[in-house]
């Protein structure tokens, strides 16, 4: 208590001292999004040199939504109750024994293990760093802040598909690649001391925010939401139970459905986040300026919903130059570049209007709740849909000389895609009915 005092007549932070905490927090961010994301330009190596089938690839994946999910129930009080200098290390020195981990041996066992861990270190370490932004910035640049934080950390996960490229020399075996992860989480250990130590020394010196406690998620409060709310959090899941698992196969699937290079399908899989770190900000503000969240969000699903079977029935089309400066470039069949940039511009649009949408309809006490709600769900999908992807991949015997065992797998991305639609469109006729919260006409214009 009169350390609170004490702080309150401190001044305010210097603007540099809080561009500093933002780098080194994204650092960590970067570190996390790339050893999430280097699994799977090594799963070709892993099927063919530690004959892993496509459902035991999907575990891996459903492992750390598992973990997540336990830790996330617990994450927020770990945080309040050890602060985010103590939580934001000890979460990526998780990451960073759990990359070490499913690099070190080849048994299935000790992989799965590596990916549990990750997820027990990596959302909750999302989450601190999202309080460490507030504390910081709420009052001053805090959308601004989250959209930089967003973007470092797409570019980790572009750097995992660009590692395909720039260090090629390490695709002999499945190990290599992992260990450099390994290294990338050591980026992230380092960051947090640094965050830890640029904010100690700034405590004597200047008056830091408090972050809102986490709430408990209760369960009566559940049925206090709106069916808005439901909808939207309807669309998060069964938009990111496609987009995840869908980065998780990509390479692979480019690489045997499509015959093109590991290094193609890199630069490739990797436009996905390249589009979201450009694209996700614009979208931002132009909604803010325009308003018709829901419509958005329904125009997002529909664009998504007929992707995967262009990739599965289309021609390819003629090959077409893909340059990502300074990292690399290939040749790429035309339609299948048309597709990953369209489905990027998705990945961009819906979370740009979807994350922001919650506070126009929940009343701000329960935001926590409401945000924690929505992740722990956009988990549940998420962990299911790679398992059932592995399965039906093995089951209609998937690979080069059977091209067509991945259209069941296509088709279900494309039925879930059709739920998004479903749910967008519900929420937007209750958004432009007699009861709407203003998600279609609330614009900073119109604040301003
Ligand atoms: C903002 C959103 N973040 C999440 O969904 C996180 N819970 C998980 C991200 C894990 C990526 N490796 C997003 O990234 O769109």
């Amino acid at each position: 208590m009169q350390q609170t005092n004490f702080q309150e007549h401190l001044p305010e932070p210097t603007p540099f001292y809080r561009w500093l905490v933002l780098l080194f927090v994204s650092l960590a961010m970067f570190g996390n999004y790339y050893v999430y994301d280097s699994m799977w330009p090594v799963i070709d190596l892993m099927r063919t040199q530690l004959d892993f089938s496509y459902q035991q690839i999907g575990l891996l994946s459903t492992a750390y939504n598992v973990a997540a999910l336990c830790v996330l129930l617990i994450g927020g009080y770990i945080i309040d109750r050890f602060g985010t200098k103590k939580a934001i290390t000890v979460f990526a020195l998780i990451c960073l024994f759990a990359a070490f981990l499913t690099a070190a041996t080849p048994h299935y066992e000790v992989i799965f293990a590596g990916r549990f861990l990750l997820g027990i270190g990596a959302e909750p370490l999302i989450v601190a760093a999202t309080t460490v932004l507030a504390k910081w910035f709420k009052g001053k640049e805090l959308s601004f802040a989250f959209g930089i934080n967003l973007s470092i950390s797409r570019l980790g996960s572009a750097s995992a598909d660009w590692s395909t490229s720039f260090a090629s020399p390490l695709y002999l075996n499945w190990q290599d690649p992992l260990w450099l992860a390994t290294a990338v989480a050591g980026i992230s250990v380092s960051a947090a001391l640094l965050y830890w130590m640029a904010e100690k020394r700034a405590e004597g010196r200047y008056h830091i925010g408090h972050s809102q406690a986490a709430e408990k998620i209760e369960l009566k409060s559940l049925y206090k939401f709106s069916a808005s709310y439901w909808y939207i959090v309807a669309l998060c899941v069964v938009f990111y139970a496609v987009v995840f698992p869908f980065r998780t196969f990509a390479i692979d699937y480019f690489q045997q459905a499509h015959g093109i290079t590991r290094e193609a399908a890199g630069l490739l899989s990797s436009l996905l986040p390249v589009a979201a770190i450009i694209l996700t900000p614009l979208f931002g503000l132009w909604v803010d300026r325009v308003g018709k969240r829901s419509l958005f969000m329904a125009v997002g699903a529909l664009v998504m919903m007929p992707l995967f079977l262009a990739v599965t029935y289309l021609p390819a089309g003629p090959d077409v130059p893909l340059v990502i400066p300074l990292i690399g470039s290939a040749m790429v069949p035309l339609t299948l570049f048309v597709v990953i940039f369209l489905l990027g511009a998705v990945f961009s649009l819906i979370p740009a209007v979807m994350w922001p949408s919650v506070a126009y309809i929940v009343e701000a006490r329960r935001l926590g709740s409401a945000f924690a709600l929505m992740t722990m769900c956009q988990q549940l999908g998420w962990a299911v849909v790679p398992f059932i992807v592995g399965v039906l991949n093995d089951r209609n015997a998937a690979g080069p000389e059977n091209i067509a065992g991945y259209a069941p797998s296509m088709w279900f991305y494309t039925s879930l895609a059709a739920f998004g639609l479903f749910f967008a469109y519900k929420l937007w006729r209750s958004k432009t009915g007699p009861n709407a919260h203003g998600l279609e006409t609330i614009t900073s214009r119109a604040r301003n």
